[in-house]
């Protein structure tokens, strides 16, 4: 029989200690209904005594939640503990977080007190916790700094005044899953107690080790994991939430452990969070992350469309996102590319498809993601070229002198002659142009010269649009590259062609 996990979740308390994170009140009952939403067992709403704003909020929320436990943090002080009780009284659902350090650190600098007045404040307070909530949670803060055999005496202090969650929190981020594990171990088989207790584990991800030293805590004995969506909280965050759900339910193998997570509504619940804290969620964090379910190297894209599992341990759907993406990039291969066509609705044979792989890569090799927007103006470019009387085949250009600059144009007819030309001009464009003037033997003015951005970026590919006026006739040029200069070679050298062949068929020039 698998066992049951708490899901305890800090997002609201310890996630807003996230320096620069204020979540406005209504943001914190819209974050709590969804975490309710998600699934989790207890939401830590805030820490009532820290102002009238905090105790408002835990209040709006304990009256608010339904199957979710509202909890609230106090210190070791009669006035702390009276606020979560106040806040919360109306809750279907609540319990209360003791706490107070017990390393030597922070009784020596932080509290200035001696073990002795550390074990009698834990019983005094969780005792009096205990005379207004059933489920009272303990926490000696910085516990993985603490020596054993004092860590054993605070929490057999706080089991024997009532506590009945014992929860160990690693506040510095210090402690590896060995040893974090081997502690709740000791505790488990040394505390005594004639009530239930479960032991949780807290954890921060200075190291980043949080994530991994509460599944260290489950496999030890810990029933209960606080954490936050997204890892938010204090300096590098605590451990994540989603990562903690998803570990349990892809390696229910190993764990053989369940929660009550909504696991669907995940994304929805890191979206939320992303959303009203301002922080973005790194592209590549687990399971939230932009890339969690994204592809782009062609050997991984040609497995997953072979087979997804090839590539993923869970389904995006799993988590709430819509479908796995295969973005087209430098190292995609023809597999992914051919599909891409395909949902862009472009019908290729084959030997069409070989000549179109050609330009994408060559396309690739120079922007750092292939749009579908880029796709489409490979496919135009490519069935304009097609299309077109001649063909650039080399473009080059040399500064002169003087800011002159010097051009060489070769072009290429449907039967394979080439034609070539050079010539100076003020500017890159003019002396391009007067170079293909020169091959075509023919001066027309230019009337037009517009360029478009076709696709997205500073690496967009370039559209150019010209209009030249020969003997009193408009004739228009169309250009598709990724470099500009190239893109006006091909709307002007088409122009030009649109001349000739008017001309050849109307017998004015040869
Ligand atoms: C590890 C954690 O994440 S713990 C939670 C941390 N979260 C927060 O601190 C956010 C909310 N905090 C606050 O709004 C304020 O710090 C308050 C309202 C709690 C206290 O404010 P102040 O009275 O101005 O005190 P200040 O924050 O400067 O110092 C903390 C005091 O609490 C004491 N203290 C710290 N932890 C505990 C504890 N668990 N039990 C009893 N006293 C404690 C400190 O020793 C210090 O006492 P002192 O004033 O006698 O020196
Ligand atoms: C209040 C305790 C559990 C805490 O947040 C910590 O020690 O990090």
């Amino acid at each position: 029989m698998s066992e049951h996990i708490q899901i305890f979740d800090t997002t609201l308390r310890d996630g807003e200690q996230t320096p620069g994170v204020n979540f406005t009140f209504d943001e914190r009952l819209k974050i709590a209904l969804q975490l309710e939403k998600w699934g989790v067992d207890v939401i830590e709403a805030g820490f009532p005594a820290s102002s009238e704003g905090s105790f408002k909020s835990v209040e709006s929320i304990a009256n608010a939640l339904t199957t979710t436990a509202v909890c609230g943090l106090a210190r070791c002080t009669k006035s702390d503990i009276d606020a979560v009780h106040e806040s919360t009284k109306n809750a279907q659902h609540r319990q209360i977080h003791v706490f107070l350090a017990t390393s030597p650190i922070h009784l020596e600098f932080k509290l200035k007190k001696t073990e002795e007045e550390i074990l009698a404040s834990i019983k005094e307070n969780v005792a009096y916790a205990k005379t207004l909530f059933n489920d009272v949670q303990f926490s000696p803060e910085d516990a993985t700094r603490t020596p054993l055999p004092f860590l054993i005496k605070a929490v057999q202090t706080a089991v024997d005044a009532g506590a009945n969650i014992i929860n160990i929190p690693d506040t510095v981020g210090y402690s590896y899953p060995n040893e974090y594990g081997q502690i709740f171990k000791t505790l488990i088989e040394t505390i005594e107690s004639k009530h239930e207790v479960i032991y949780s584990s807290h954890c921060h991800d200075d190291l980043g080790l949080a994530v991994a030293n509460g599944l260290a805590a489950f496999e030890n004995g810990a029933r209960r994991v606080e954490g936050a969506i997204n890892g938010i909280g204090e300096r590098a965050g605590n451990t994540s939430l989603e990562e903690i759900a998803l570990a349990l339910y892809v390696r229910q193998d190993h764990y053989n452990l369940t929660t009550n997570i909504n696991l669907s509504e995940t994304k929805n619940t890191s979206d939320m969070i992303s959303r009203f804290s301002g922080l973005r969620v790194p592209r590549n964090k687990a399971i939230v992350g932009r890339n969690a379910f994204s592809h782009e190297s062609g050997i991984h894209q040609d497995g997953i469309l072979k087979n997804p599992e090839t590539y993923e341990i869970m389904t995006p759907q799993l988590v709430g996102v819509v479908k796995n993406t295969l973005p087209l990039g430098k190292l995609s291969g023809k597999h992914a590319f051919s599909q891409k066509l395909i949902e862009l609705g472009y019908d290729l044979s084959p030997d069409e498809q070989v000549e179109v792989f050609k330009q994408f890569k060559s396309v690739a090799d120079k922007k750092k993601q292939v749009t579908d927007r880029d796709i489409h103006a490979i496919m135009q470019g490519s069935e304009h070229e097609e299309n077109a009387m001649y063909k650039v085949n080399a473009l080059q250009l040399q500064f002169v002198s003087n800011g002159l600059q010097s051009a060489v144009v070769v072009i290429e007819d449907k039967e394979g002659n080439t034609y070539q030309d050079s010539s100076i001009g003020s500017g890159s464009i003019t002396s391009i142009y007067n170079a293909i003037d020169r091959i075509f033997d023919q001066s027309p003015e230019l009337q037009q010269y517009r360029i478009e951005s076709i696709t997205e970026g500073t690496d967009a590919q370039a559209e150019v649009h010209v209009q030249v006026e020969f003997e009193d006739q408009i004739y228009t040029g169309i250009g598709i590259d990724y470099d500009i200069l190239y893109a006006s070679c091909k709307a002007y050298v088409e122009a030009h062609a649109k001349f000739s062949e008017t001309s050849l068929k109307e017998g004015v020039k040869s």
